[in-house]
């Protein structure tokens, strides 16, 4: 949660006409440096599908910043020496090179120094990955890298966040969501799925696949607007992890619908609304709500953003200013439609969100949808807020 003697974050800019970035189907040249993070439970397969990476003849020069090489340390490579006497920083990371052109970087310290060391090779990589200890919650490590001014001037100039792509047990994942806790109600792992793009179930080789199932339905319940791909030994074609320009302008290609039908969950655990579908889900403190919104008018949207900002900045609705942090937004989503067609996406990561348009999107073949819908994921997110923005868009 944001400490209270935490600035409001300026927001850049961004420009409503520019051109939509090409929808991306895997890792392309652009002028920045895509980079990903990946996340997920202790144990859960981040190094496995790391040194797969590393390992394999993909064709891509992928450089990868990870606090210990690790199951890694095996891997063909040379050590190349970037300490510097100019700079005692240096001596805190060490960097191998693969067979297949990767670049693989160790750092023992903060993350930002080792990916400017890295772009002083600029040129020699085509994506950067982050690997995150298996504690790490991945929304601080994602807004450094995006939508701050901070950035904006400074490493955004030659990096861009691509994605970050979460990685889950498919043996244990269940019990660490259903066991999750922390004092201020959302432990790691929960925060792990609700701040990810991605999401890797891996090792569904082990349980069987109604387990596998459950645990699915689970992690789309804490958070709908991921992609969830089930993997063993994160085996998974690397189009669908990099290169997915997941915070670009560019329209998404679904945010899942809710489930209807039955479908077997532990009540004690199950937040879902049965009679409507699961457009709602609470478990251990963490909430998701996915709302329907209609076409909107120019000045429904700005109210909609108005609406947005005070529940990330002030942490209430708008009409509830005497309940200050009742709500903690980690992850929104959206997808709205205004007037004759137009169509804005918004991505949120924290208390950072950006509204965009998007040019010439409304297309069928896109799967662009007839009406917009917001998700938003994190605590406090019950039928009042879901009542607040209806009447906000009566
Ligand atoms: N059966 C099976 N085992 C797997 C799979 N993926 C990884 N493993 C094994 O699970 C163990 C943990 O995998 P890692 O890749 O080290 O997990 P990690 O998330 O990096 O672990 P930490 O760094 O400790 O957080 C290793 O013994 C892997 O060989 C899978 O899909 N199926």
């Amino acid at each position: 949660m944001l400490a209270e003697e935490d600035d409001v974050p300026s927001l850049i800019e961004t420009d409503a006409t520019a051109t939509a970035p090409e929808v991306k189907t895997g890792i392309a040249a652009g002028s920045t440096v895509p980079l990903t993070i990946i996340c997920g439970f202790l144990g859960a397969g981040k190094s496995t599908l790391v040194k797969r990476i590393l390992t394999e003849r993909h064709g891509y020069r992928i450089a990868v910043i990870m606090n210990e090489f690790g199951d890694t340390a095996d891997i063909e490579a040379k050590t190349i020496n970037v300490s510097s006497a100019d700079d005692p920083t240096a001596q805190s990371e060490e960097f191998l090179e693969l067979a297949n052109g990767c670049l693989c970087c160790s750092i023992k310290d903060s993350g930002a120094a080792a990916i400017e060391r890295l772009m002083q090779r600029k040129g020699a990589f085509d994506h950067i990955l982050l690997e995150t200890t298996g504690l790490a919650d991945p929304g601080p490590i994602a807004s450094m890298f995006w939508q701050n001014e901070e950035f904006a001037m400074g490493l955004g100039r030659d990096i861009h966040l691509d994605g970050v792509v979460c990685v889950v047990d498919a043996v244990f994942g269940r019990k660490q969501m259903e066991e999750d806790h922390a004092a201020d109600g959302i432990g790691e792992s929960l925060r792990q799925i609700a701040g990810s793009d991605v999401i890797l179930l891996n090792k569904v080789d082990i349980p069987p696949p109604e387990e596998v199932e459950v645990t699915e339905g689970m992690i789309r319940g804490v958070n709908p607007a991921a992609s969830i791909f089930r993997t063993v030994r994160g085996q998974i074609d690397l189009k669908l992890i990099l290169g997915i320009d997941a915070y670009a302008a560019k329209p998404f290609a679904k945010l899942s619908e809710p489930e209807t039908g039955s479908h077997t969950c532990d009540d004690q655990h199950c937040g879902h609304n049965h009679e409507r579908g699961l457009t709602h889900y609470e478990m251990r403190g963490i909430t998701s709500l996915q709302i329907d919104c209609p076409t909107l008018t120019a000045s429904q949207l700005s109210r909609l953003d108005e609406w947005i900002r005070t529940i990330l900045w002030e942490n209430h609705l708008p009409e509830d200013e005497s309940n200050p942090n009742i709500l903690e937004i980690l992850r929104c989503k959206g997808v709205f439609v205004v007037g004759d067609g137009k169509l804005y996406i918004l991505q949120g990561v924290r208390n950072m969100y950006e509204i965009a348009e998007v040019e010439g999107a409304v297309d069928s073949a896109t799967g662009v949808p007839d009406a917009g819908k917001l998700v938003l994921i994190g605590k406090g997110l019950d039928e009042h807020v879901r009542r607040s923005l209806q009447v906000l868009l009566e």
